[in-house]
């Protein structure tokens, strides 16, 4: 049985190079576009993360098999017998992942029938699923809510539609994609999210025979067909584990290559990374003479010395600021000199961990108005979504618990910042989206061992 405890000897800078494979946020969503094809579909560089494990699970309890390929981070999916599986135990899942939502088009497609568990995922707001019923119901199915889950058919099968997502939610939007690929008729989805993760999975579900159109102002076109095949797919690099090692060596003062790391995917990061006084370098791939091998390209992210400047920042959907950079950025503000400011417009109560900082020494209050630039969803109402951060803050040593996973890695930044021992309860939980996380602490030279 493993402790879920992690001692960390916090106030050394981290030092040195780690690598970040594909995107959570991707590779769960392309593991369930197997699903949609008739023949075997190949997923290479997938990180060894619990979501990954989780849906793997789900995937072989519909009669899909996963196994490991011939490469490392390779994962092999066929689901050529999908029809036959019972997925009895379906709901050892509930509660895990917020995964099993996108399997309702692909399982309507492929048996008329879905039973979707309760959902999991990080507790950051209510986390509605309306948008995704809503849609559903316009294609044509049939949804019943009971306490356990929702029960799906499709009765008369599944039809293009004309959809306007209120908000550009990523969830919603992956659901419409999945959906649509292979329902009658062409769909129509106005405010689409597009986050590089979506053009990702438009790709991989272009690849396996799927016409989709990406129009301007967030305006997705899909043409159904009627089968689609497997795909081979090497995802986008998880830009948020690397904004999260960035903002660690801007925390402890130190330098950290994040080597897969992706300029494009990362510019809105990378512009608040340079204006809070963090430098980078995009360090390109390079290719040497044939037979030997070249060195592969990512971000070298670093502390210059001196003192960092205070910033105001909003997150936002696509292109703006990925709320999911939010927390690890937050702690390196707790270090700049001045007042920042931090807008929470995605997630109504992403803001809880900062009381665990302030517990270490860091100087942050946070307010239910709208701070910075504009007013969102969340103002007048009763969600403490902005914060101010006062800084710089010497931060020490503090027994921490968990709440989620973005949250849980700030936890563990603050805890490399801080002067002295600190201990992190509910650590398993970084698993769930970093891979190997004690590993890449170790090469970078972090203290820290398990309780
Ligand atoms: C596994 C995964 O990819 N998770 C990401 C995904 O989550 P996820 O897909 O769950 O996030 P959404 O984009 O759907 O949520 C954005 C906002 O829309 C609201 N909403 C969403 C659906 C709905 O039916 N009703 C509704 O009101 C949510 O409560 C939230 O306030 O995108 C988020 C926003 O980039 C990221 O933080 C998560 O890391
Ligand atoms: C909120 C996140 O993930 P999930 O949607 O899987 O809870 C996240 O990756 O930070």
């Amino acid at each position: 049985m493993t402790n879920d405890v992690l001692v960390v000897h916090g106030g050394s800078p981290l030092h040195g190079q780690i690598r970040v494979r594909g995107a959570k946020n991707l590779v769960s969503k392309a593991m369930v576009a197997a699903l949609l094809g008739e023949t075997p579909s190949r997923l290479y560089d997938v990180p060894r993360i619990r979501d990954v494990e989780v849906v793997s699970g789900l995937l072989e309890l519909h009669g899909v098999k996963v196994s490991d390929g011939a490469d490392d981070g390779e994962l092999v999916m066929d689901p050529t017998n999908v029809e036959s599986a019972t997925a009895d135990e379906i709901n050892v899942h509930a509660g895990s992942s917020r995964i099993p939502i996108l399997f309702c088009g692909p399982l309507l497609h492929r048996l008329g029938r879905a039973f979707i568990p309760d959902l999991g995922g990080c507790h950051i707001g209510p986390r509605p699923i309306d948008f995704h019923i809503q849609a559903l119901r316009q294609f044509g199915a049939i949804v019943d809510k009971t306490p356990e889950g929702m029960h799906l058919t499709a009765p008369n099968g599944l039809h293009g539609t004309k959809l306007e997502l209120p908000y550009p939610s990523v969830g919603a939007t992956e659901q419409v994609l999945l959906t649509a690929v292979r329902a009658e008729g062409v769909t129509e989805l106005r405010n689409a999210a597009v986050e590089p993760e979506i053009i990702d999975l438009i790709c991989v579900l272009q690849k396996m025979g799927a016409i989709i159109t990406v129009h301007t102002d967030r305006v997705i076109e899909i043409k159904g067909v009627p089968r689609l095949h497997g795909y081979q797919h090497k995802p986008i690099p998880d830009r948020i584990e690397a904004a999260s090692w960035a903002a660690a060596a801007l925390a402890t003062r130190g330098e950290i290559e994040v080597l897969g790391a992706q300029q494009a995917d990362m510019m809105t990061f990378l512009n608040v990374f340079r204006s809070v006084g963090g430098q980078f370098e995009v360090t390109d791939a390079r290719a040497t003479r044939p037979g030997v091998p070249g060195t592969e390209g990512g971000i070298r992210f670093w502390h210059p010395g001196g003192e960092l400047q205070a910033v105001a920042l909003e997150t936002d959907v696509h292109p703006g600021l990925m709320t999911d950079w939010q927390q690890p950025l937050v702690v390196a503000l707790t270090q700049a000199r001045g007042l920042s400011i931090v807008h929470e417009t995605v997630y109504e109560q992403r803001l809880g961990y900062t009381e665990a900082l302030g517990k270490m020494g860091a100087t942050i209050q946070v307010y239910r108005d709208c701070l910075g630039g504009t007013p969102c969803r969340f103002g007048r109402r009763n969600f403490k979504h902005s914060a101010v951060i006062a800084g710089p803050a010497k931060l020490h040593a503090a027994d921490l618990v968990i709440p989620d996973l973005r949250a849980g890695f700030s936890h563990l930044i603050a805890a490399l910042a801080a002067e002295g021992t600190s201990r992190v309860y509910g650590v398993d939980l970084i698993n769930r989206g970093y891979e190997d996380f004690e590993g890449k602490l170790a090469a970078l030279g972090a203290r820290s061992e398990r309780l």
